[in-house]
């Protein structure tokens, strides 16, 4: 106290307010813990959580989200408190209950962080309101009739597709036994040619997605390379799609989203207080800085098309077609909100789900006999580099490769959060007042050794067809990769038929090994992004 007391006038003045700072941010945090407003302490979880959000935030940030929350399940059980207002359930059984279409809850306000436009997207609007009008227009455009529709125009990005993988493998016959395609850095060793499989997912699905939501293609696959122009994003939000109004910038497109999808959860549960100190993390003025060039991507993309008359009926064409109960369009805010929505959410996740595949079944070498014999067997008499979706729809171990990898790798691991609506909640007997933010985490319930046995934690397509019809009630329950009730993903049919396509394609033509016996590394935020997954392939006779 002397020592204070001695300090210069100004001196003790700072202290004095870092004082009163320090018992402020005290008193903020542990006032709401003591008094308590939703009952909430009984609940376990980290001492940090309790007090503030600031502890899943920082979780998300280092990239750990599912396996972190997985991790306090098994220490704590089925309920778990992540944040002062928030619990997260690990029971299949409520998802209905928070998810389903009676259940009441809306989204919580961490989708706030999504929204790039004026307008909040189908996938950022918390109005039920806002999301019924937006799902109506939008769902005829994903229907069963109309996805099928898409198919021819997907083909061909599966054609040039593996043309690049088959030049890849002609690299073998080479002298030279290393190179680069693009931005592909390849190696040959053991008669294979090796490079990093996710970023050809990627070239794959954005110039996929760009040409049916924009009926033209990023140019990815060719080129080999992240790369495309967008417009710079407009202060002041978009009035028109006039090209001549926007100056054009050329950006890497994947790894500017890969940016912007690793911060918007981080400051979906940051308090807004923390947000200035927040922006001064690199990563963080990054994945800030990718908003306004992924706004531009879509403004870009959208007035490229409508510059095209003889465009075909595409995706953009339903979005500016649909209309409201009243007879208005969408304006031009909400149409380069709702396409930007289509790339960010339809393209990354059927890349990282393709690349988990090739990761599970290039290690396990039996698996991959298994497909590849069924895949020989059914594609015999069809003379085409691309597998049919008719051909490949119905193919049972197919359908259980694909259903193993949506369920152990989760490409949407996470707990999606809700609120719990006016009169509460009762969830598994728990009563939860109004206005708790609740979740249940899709990659627990997909690895619970309940449910899906001592096993839970390996690859084992087998388990869908072996399957005991009791159990199999059960486990249908608890799949849940695309999530379920009014909020579950528009788009699953596409991804379920690109699936289909993309693995019977390239596991008949070739012969898959993955490097090193590591884990799958991945970006553990909203979406779980494999970091890299290296592959020796190899073209396979049949
Ligand atoms: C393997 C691929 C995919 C997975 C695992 C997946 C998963 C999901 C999940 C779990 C949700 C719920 C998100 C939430 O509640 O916060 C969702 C929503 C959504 N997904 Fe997908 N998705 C996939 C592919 C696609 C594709 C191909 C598209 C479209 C081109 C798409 C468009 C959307 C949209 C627009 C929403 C928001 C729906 C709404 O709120 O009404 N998704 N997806």
């Amino acid at each position: 106290m002397a020592h204070v007391l001695s300090l210069p006038v100004i001196g003790q003045d700072i202290v004095y307010l870092l004082s009163i700072v320090s018992l402020g941010a005290v008193l903020v945090h542990l006032v709401p813990y003591i008094i308590d407003p939703r009952g909430l302490r009984a609940y376990p979880g980290p001492f940090f959580a309790k007090f503030t959000d600031v502890w899943l935030s920082l979780t998300v940030f280092s990239n750990a989200w599912s396996e972190a929350v997985e991790k306090l399940h098994k220490k704590h059980g089925s309920f778990v408190r992540i944040g002062p207002n928030h619990v997260s359930i690990a029971d299949p059984a409520a998802l209905p209950l928070v998810y389903g279409h009676s259940s009441g809850a809306l989204k919580a306000p961490f989708y706030d962080a999504f929204v790039n436009f004026k307008h909040a997207s189908i996938f950022s609007t918390r109005s039920r309101a806002d999301h019924s009008r937006k799902r109506r227009i939008e769902s005829h455009m994903f229907a069963p009739k109309s996805i099928r529709a898409l198919e021819g125009t997907t083909r061909v990005h599966f054609g040039k597709f593996v043309s690049q993988w088959d030049t890849l493998c002609k690299c073998v016959e080479g002298s030279t036994t290393d190179g680069m395609m693009g931005s592909s850095k390849w190696t040959v060793k053991d008669g294979r040619v090796w490079f990093n499989s996710m970023i050809w997912f990627s070239f794959w699905s954005f110039d996929t997605i760009s040409d049916l939501a924009f009926g033209s293609p990023f140019g990815m696959i060719p080129a080999a390379k992240d790369e495309t122009w967008v417009a710079k994003y407009p202060k002041g939000g978009v009035e028109t799609f006039e090209k001549s109004s926007f100056e054009m910038e050329k950006i890497p497109v994947i790894s500017v989203l890969c940016a912007r999808v690793e911060v918007g959860p981080v400051f979906g549960f940051l308090p807004s207080r923390w947000w200035p100190l927040a922006k001064w993390h690199p990563r963080i003025r990054e994945g800030n800085g990718a908003t306004a060039k992924l706004a531009g991507l879509s403004i870009a993309s959208v007035s490229k098309r409508l510059e095209n008359p003889e465009a075909r009926e595409d995706m953009l064409q339903k979005l500016l077609e649909g209309r409201d109960e009243d007879g208005s369009p969408m304006s031009p805010d909400e149409v380069a909100a709702e396409s930007l929505t289509l790339i960010v959410a339809g393209a990354d996740t059927v890349a990282n789900t393709s690349c988990a595949a090739t990761f599970y079944l290039g290690r396990h070498l039996d698996a991959q006999a298994k497909l590849q014999a069924e895949l020989d067997e059914a594609l015999i008499d069809i003379d085409s580099d691309v597998a049919p979706y008719e051909a490949v729809k119905d193919l049972p171990y197919l359908d259980a490769v694909i259903n193993e990898v949506l369920r152990l790798h989760s490409t949407v691991g996470a707990g999606l959060p809700r609120i719990v609506p006016e009169g509460g909640m009762n969830v598994l007997g728990q009563t939860l007042k109004e206005g708790t933010w609740v979740s249940v985490p899709i990659y627990n319930v997909h690895r619970s050794t309940e449910l899906w046995g001592e096993d839970a934690g390996d690859f084992v397509p087998e388990r869908w067809i072996n399957m005991e019809a009791d159990a199999k009630v059960g486990m249908m329950q608890a799949f849940v990769p695309f999530s379920v009730g009014p909020r579950a993903c528009i788009g699953r049919n596409l991804a379920i038929m690109q699936l289909h396509i993309m693995i019977a394609t390239i596991f008949r033509r070739y012969s898959f090994v993955v490097e090193g016996d590591g884990p799958l590394l991945v970006q553990d935020s909203l979406v779980r992004k494999p970091k890299e997954c290296i592959i020796g392939i190899k073209r396979r006779a049949f």
